[in-house]
């Protein structure tokens, strides 16, 4: 088997003296697209949020292609699609300027942007459908389009896993038809995902495998299938994939 692109080994990850992940293992490989599902406050943030070392680790080790460190260390090949509320009201760029950032872990600071950076920028913009508004301040677009910005910043750096906590929701339809067809199109080119998520309809045609959460442990571990008869077993009666406490259907508009 090929090295994992990341692999948390009994992780431990919380705020202050909680601790919401307890000795978490999660490995994910080589063309895997991962589902993340979970109860509301089960971890699944937290846990993505340490694996790029914006929560504290209070315990175990991450390799990222088997070299020690969390993914912030290795930005150029681990891609991140934050939450929500990442592009404040105050942010005065356009969306070229917010998606050529994500070419920054490419190249020395202190090197300018070469064609092929601007090249696949263009490109990113136009895999989420917003080459229209390429020259818009990011504060102009609706918050759907928005989060379509951050997943073309995390394009833009071609990464070999994307992690994406919750790309659709809240977003308007639009926004959510695009995201289906460019996480389909980065399936088919072997980009790997981790993708939390409540609503596994986007992801049902490239999903190999759902884990979910509970409490901070991981209860199931497992191909679609697997996951189907999961569910059925009524010993195992909650299901992970209801929505998000706080989805707002208008909020991407
Ligand atoms: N910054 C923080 N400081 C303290 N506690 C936090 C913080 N962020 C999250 N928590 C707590 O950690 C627990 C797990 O939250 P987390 O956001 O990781 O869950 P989640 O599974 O992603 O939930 P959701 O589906 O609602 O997004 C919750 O009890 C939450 O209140």
């Amino acid at each position: 088997m090929s090295t994992p692109l990341i692999a948390a080994r009994a992780v431990s990850f919380g705020y202050d003296d909680r601790v919401v992940v307890d000795r978490l293992d999660l490995s994910v490989g080589v063309g895997e697209v991962v589902a993340l599902l979970g109860p509301n406050g089960s971890g699944k943030s937290t846990l993505v949020k340490g694996l790029f070392g914006l929560v504290p680790r209070l315990g175990g080790t991450i390799e990222v292609e088997g070299k020690v460190g969390d993914a912030s260390t290795h930005h150029a090949r681990i891609g991140y699609v934050p939450q929500r509320h990442s592009l404040a009201q105050s942010v005065r760029s356009t969306v070229s300027e917010v998606v050529a950032a994500g070419r920054l872990p490419h190249r020395p600071w202190w090197q300018p942007a070469t064609r092929s950076d601007r090249d696949l920028v263009a490109r990113a913009i136009e895999a989420v459908g917003l080459s229209d508004r390429a020259h818009a301040e990011v504060s102009t677009l609706s918050g759907g389009q928005q989060r379509r910005v951050l997943i073309a910043r995390a394009l833009a750096g071609q990464p070999a896993l994307l992690v994406m906590d919750e790309p659709t929701a809240g977003v308007d339809h639009a926004s959510q038809v695009v995201l289906t067809e460019v996480l389909g199109r980065l399936a088919a080119s072997g980009t790997a995902m981790l993708v939390v998520t409540h609503e596994l309809d986007v992801l049902a045609d490239v999903v190999t495998r759902i884990v979910c959460l509970d409490a901070g442990h991981i209860d199931f571990d497992g191909s679609p299938g697997a996951y189907a008869a999961h569910l059925a077993d009524a010993d195992h009666p909650h299901v992970h994939a209801g929505h998000h406490h706080d989805d707002d259907s208008t909020g991407g508009r």
